[in-house]
């Protein structure tokens, strides 16, 4: 399917809509004219070689770039330019690397994502029990196995119940079967009606919890679609997977 058919789901508005978004460094042209929309409840991946996009799209969302055209706007409304007020939007991230404060504990870590809320502490703790941390609370976090300080970041992400999630290579690191747990994590959280933007290099991964995937190639939509429509698209072999495609 190609980028100019993206189907539109059903289930209203998007909640995340970014419309003719460009980003440049200078002479290169990170993203180009690049158009995504997340509903609330829905799972959309986004793909791509490195280099293609995803994490400065990520940024732009976020506030930590700026744009040279196109709009972003979360529940119809323009977000800040300021990131640190993106948490008061429902906006919340996880990051590619841990990004967890190693000296801190797993609960302190995860109230840092609910500064400034009336009972943090109540919202932390249902957090905790949510994702099985509890019984880590009072750990440094940097005590527990790798899968679950990843887990301590999603519960950092999630904590302050946002209605967009990014997840920056949420799977990169886990075996088989904590990328199961997460899928059912990831699925689980949209169920709530929180709307999924995720960057994966673990193909897999995407096509079995995203609803919708898109790909990038450099700096622009490639293709766009379901699962099923993305992984059958020549132009995505070429680019992403890397086998040349002779005929179309
Ligand atoms: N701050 C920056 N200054 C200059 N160039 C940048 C900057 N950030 C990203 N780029 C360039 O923009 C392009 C897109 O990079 P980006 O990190 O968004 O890609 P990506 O798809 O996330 O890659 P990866 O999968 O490796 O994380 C790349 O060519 C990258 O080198």
């Amino acid at each position: 399917m190609s980028a100019q058919m993206t189907p539109v789901r059903t289930g209203g508005e998007p909640h995340l809509d970014v419309r003719g978004l460009s980003v440049r460094f200078g002479g290169l042209s990170a993203l180009d004219d690049v158009s995504l929309q997340v509903r609330k409840g829905e799972v959309v991946g986004l793909i791509g070689p490195n280099g293609a996009g995803k994490t400065t799209l990520f940024n732009a969302v976020c506030g930590l770039v700026r744009p040279s055209a196109g709009t972003i706007t979360v529940d119809g409304d323009p977000l800040p330019g300021d990131p640190t007020r993106l948490s008061a939007r429902g906006v919340a991230r996880t990051l590619q690397g841990l990004g967890l404060f190693r000296g801190l504990t797993v609960r302190e870590n995860v109230l840092a994502g609910h500064l400034g809320a009336t009972d943090p502490g109540a919202d932390a703790q249902r957090q905790l029990d949510a994702l099985d941390l509890a019984a880590h609370a009072d750990r440094p976090v940097g005590d527990l196995p790798y899968p679950e300080q990843k887990k301590v970041a999603l519960a950092r992400a999630l904590v302050a119940q946002p209605g967009l999630l990014l997840l920056d290579e949420p799977a990169g690191g886990l075996g088989a079967e904590d990328i199961a747990t997460l899928g059912e994590l990831v699925r689980h959280t949209a169920g709530t009606g929180c709307a999924v933007l995720l960057v994966e290099h673990h193909v897999d991964f995407v096509m079995s919890v995203c609803d919708r995937v898109v790909v990038l190639d450099f700096g622009r939509v490639i293709a766009s679609g379901t699962p099923d429509e993305v992984a059958g698209d020549p132009a995505v072999d070429e680019a992403y997977l890397g086998i040349e495609v002779t005929t179309r």
